[in-house]
């Protein structure tokens, strides 16, 4: 099983050697916490935390259009490195890459969060897996909910979870379709939940002739440091996607939303635990899988 510290004997700098990659890689670039944390959301959703979205190959989930805008794999790396060179063969990537999203919430000014480690890395990986197990920004609030509960988590963690939105950047087409020009070439609003203006700067940005490779911060407002801003902008109709305004649309979500946009501590309080859960979703543990050597393939 799972449990806190658990390479105390078998790699006790374990955790000192990803915080200190993911700290010295955040302050040479601001953008890597985003990554890191998305990277994790994006393993533990497809076939459990088990490290499967590291693996390089045709036709694995990394090869998926639906991740191909992922980022943070050299971090990764670099963390593994320094690690097998201390204790080889001993911690697995999946472990590593829940860590650096932990470790990359705190950098970016968020709470710090004690996660049980043990995962052991998957054999497999599948890019046909990768479609049906991510959320798409045009799901509805029942589809998000039937996603994450299949992942035994609840709508307060799928409401608390979106809270990582407050941190990174997005590419246009995840949320171009929410606003059009018209025939006339005039600015048009096509999501009524989405605030005018707002929409009007991110059509501007995004009507750029090199759109596809421009970001877009989720937080419009503080967008490189982990706070409570992303509900506040929920309020004010400043969610990025269609998924994220869609919380502020229906009773089930909004109070929630609303508690989490005023008080950041209990927000804290929540993502901790809410974070935890999701780093336990689908684990190998055991003699089950086993400990990669190198993250991007199996052994
Ligand atoms: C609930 C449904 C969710 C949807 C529909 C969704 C969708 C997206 C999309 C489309 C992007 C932009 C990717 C790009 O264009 O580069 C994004 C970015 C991001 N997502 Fe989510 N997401 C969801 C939940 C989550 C959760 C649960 C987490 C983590 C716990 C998360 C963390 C992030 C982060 C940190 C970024 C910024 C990535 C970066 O800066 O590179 N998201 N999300
Ligand atoms: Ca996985
Ligand atoms: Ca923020």
């Amino acid at each position: 099983n799972l449990s806190f510290n658990f390479y105390a004997s078998s790699c006790s700098v374990a955790e000192f050697l990803v915080r200190n990659t993911v700290r010295s890689a955040t302050s040479s670039d601001p953008t890597i916490p985003g990554k890191l944390l998305r990277l994790f959301f994006h393993d533990c959703f497809v076939q459990g935390c088990d490290a499967s979205v590291l693996i390089q190959g045709n036709s694995t989930e990394k090869s998926d259009p639906g991740n191909a805008s992922l980022g943070g794999f050299s971090v990764i790396d670099t963390a593994k490195n320094a690690i097998e060179n201390l204790c080889p063969a001993t911690v697995s990537c999946a472990d590593i890459v829940a860590l650096a999203a932990r470790d990359a919430v705190e950098a970016a000014g968020g709470p710090v969060v004690e996660i049980p480690t043990g995962r052991r890395d998957g054999k497999e990986s599948m890019a046909a897996n990768v479609r049906p197990n991510i959320i798409d920004t045009d799901f509805t609030l029942d589809q998000m909910i039937d996603a994450f509960s299949s992942k035994g988590l609840s709508i307060q963690d799928l409401v608390v979870l979106s809270g990582a939105h407050t941190i990174g950047a997005s590419h246009c087409n995840a949320f171009n379709g929410r606003f059009q020009r018209d025939s006339k070439g005039n600015f048009e609003v096509i999501d009524a939940s989405l605030d005018n203006s707002y929409a009007e700067t991110l059509m501007n940005k995004c009507s750029s002739s090199e759109s596809s490779s421009l970001t877009v911060s989720n937080d419009p407002e503080t967008s490189a440091v982990f706070d409570n801003q992303y509900y506040r902008n929920l309020e004010t109709h400043k969610g990025l996607f269609q998924t994220d305004s869609a919380l502020m649309e229906d009773n089930r979500t909004r109070t929630m939303v609303e508690e989490l946009a005023s008080d950041e501590e209990s927000f804290f309080q929540r993502w901790s635990e809410s974070f935890v859960k999701l780093s336990m979703v689908g684990v190998r543990v055991g003699e089950d899988g086993e400990i990669r050597r190198s993250c991007s393939s199996v052994n």
